[in-house]
Formats: structure tokens, C-alpha cells, sequence
């Protein structure tokens, strides 16, 4: 669904941030794109629905080239989730309404609201819905931000670190509803994530990115302790738990 070639961005310094970056996720897939501090992830994500317009390369949503369409086209196709999120004087039910606003013609449908609280169900956020986000906690701002995301049904989903402000039972609990609507939805899912566990738990394949390219991309193969050890510096054992993968820092 989401095809990624040749992509190459550099800010105004002209050193390259990203290079030779080729990738495809597949329907229904969830990829984690991890990597040092530095390593570009932001920036490959913000290419990805052309808030920085990388200086070669293509990406693609169903063979249609996202990078020459329009704004609004674009926001028809992927949603994004920034890492850092400011609130101001809306409520919570009207961000995530704002979310539908690629579909608005002049106003919202009743499906259209329907939509908007199916989600605020599903993240449980009937209680904050009439606050202003502005005065919601940093967790409480992040799943509103999601939700918004998740309001705008795009094809493509784009989240940086989404979980970095939540508490542990927010962190399974959206990374949850994300794998589950990945896979209801068939939407292709692609988030920046630092905890390796949370990715092995809830992504389908990993992209390790160092020194400006990619450093390997695959399925559960690729999360080994010679991988991990050569991107992060640290060494690593990857153990099974009940069935599941965790990586365990050996320092
Ligand atoms: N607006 C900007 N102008 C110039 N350089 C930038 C800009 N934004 C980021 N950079 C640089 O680009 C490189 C990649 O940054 P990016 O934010 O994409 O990394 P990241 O992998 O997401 O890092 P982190 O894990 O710390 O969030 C870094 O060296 C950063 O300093």
C-alpha cells in the first residue's frame, strides 16, 4: 500500500539526513521505525506525508505519488501524529471532529459524528470530551492527538513516538486499539517508537535506520542481539517470555 523509493532529504546544511531510503508496508501492517537519538526517524516520517519535501525519491499510497498532491488529497490518504503536540482553547470533542475536516463540505454529518464517538469510546475519553485541551495532561493531549488521527480514517498512519507521554496501561492499551484497527481497518501503520519491547509486542516489521540509511528492515528475524547491539551500542540479549520477545539490555 505504502511505497517508499529512492527517498533523500537534507535540510539547509545539505548533509544528508536521509538516503537511498526504499521500504513498502503492506495492508493491515504496522512498522516501527527505530534508530539512535539523531537518526533521522522524525524527519523520514515528516517526508512521508510531505511536511518536508524530500529532495529525491517517491512515496507512494496505492501507486498514486502522494508528494504531488494537494494538501487536502494528502490528508484524504495518511494522518499524522506529531511528537510534540500543543493544546489550545477547543474542546476535546471538537479536535477530534477537526480530524473529519478533510471530508467536511460545509457541515459535519451524522456519520461524521458517529465517527468521532466511536473513537472517543474506544480510547475511553468520554470523560475529558468536553474539556479544552489545553488543560489536559501531557498523556491525556497525546491519545486526543491520536484520536484525532484516527477520526481522519486516512490509509496511511504516521505516529511519532505516540506513547512517550503515556503511563504503561495507556501505552498497551493505545498501541491495542492501533494494532487492532490496523488490521480491521487494512491501513498501513507506521510509528517511531524507542521501546524495542513495545515494538516487538505490537509491530508486524522493524526499520532500523543508522548513519543517514536504512540498516536492515524485516519481520521478527531482524530484531537480533547483533542488529540491536550494532545500532544502539549496547549489548542485548533476545529472550522468548511467555511466547513473546523481549530484549534485555545486558549493561
Ligand atoms: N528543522 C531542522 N533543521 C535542521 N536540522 C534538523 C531539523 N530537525 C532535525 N534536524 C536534524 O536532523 C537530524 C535528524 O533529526 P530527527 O528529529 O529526524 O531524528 P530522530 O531520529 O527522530 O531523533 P529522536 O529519536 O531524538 O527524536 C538530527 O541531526 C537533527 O539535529
Amino acid at each position: 500500500m505504502l511505497k517508499i523509493d529512492a527517498l533523500q532529504f537534507s535540510y539547509r546544511s545539505n548533509k544528508k539526513i536521509l538516503d537511498k531510503i526504499k521500504f513498502d508496508v503492506t495492508k493491515g501492517e504496522c512498522v516501527a521505525i527505530l534508530g539512535n537519538n539523531g537518526a533521522g526517524k522524525s524527519t523520514m516520517l515528516k517526508c512521508l506525508n510531505k511536511i518536508m519535501s524530500p529532495q529525491k525519491g517517491t512515496v507512494s499510497v496505492n501507486g498514486i505519488d502522494l508528494l504531488k498532491l494537494s494538501r487536502l488529497e494528502i490528508a484524504k490518504n495518511t494522518a499524522y501524529v506529531a511528537q510534540k503536540n500543543e493544546g489550545n482553547q477547543i474542546t476535546v470533542y471538537d479536535a477530534i471532529l477537526l480530524g473529519r475536516k478533510p471530508y467536511i463540505k460545509i457541515s459535519p454529518t451524522k456519520r461524521d459524528y458517529e465517527i468521532v464517538e466511536d473513537i472517543i469510546e474506544g480510547l475511553n475519553l468520554e470523560e475529558l470530551s468536553l474539556r479544552y485541551i489545553d488543560e489536559l495532561s501531557g498523556g491525556e493531549l497525546q491519545k486526543v492527538m491520536i484520536a484525532r488521527a484516527l477520526a481522519q480514517e486516512p490509509k496511511v498512519l504516521l505516529l511519532d513516538e505516540p506513547t512517550s507521554c503515556l503511563d504503561l496501561k495507556n501505552q498497551l492499551e493505545v498501541l491495542k486499539l492501533i494494532q487492532e484497527i490496523t488490521k480491521e481497518k487494512q491501513i498501513a501503520v507506521v510509528i517511531v517508537i524507542h521501546d524495542l519491547n513495545l515494538a516487538l509486542r505490537y509491530c508486524d516489521r522493524f526499520l532500523f535506520l543508522k548513519d543517514n540509511s536504512i540498516y536492515c528492515y524485516g519481520g521478527i528475524d531482524v530484531m537480533t542481539p547483533e542488529n540491536i547491539g550494532a545500532v544502539y551500542q549496547v549489548p542485548v540479549a533476545v529472550e522468548s517470555y511467555h511466547n513473546q520477545r523481549v530484549v534485555i539490555p545486558l549493561t
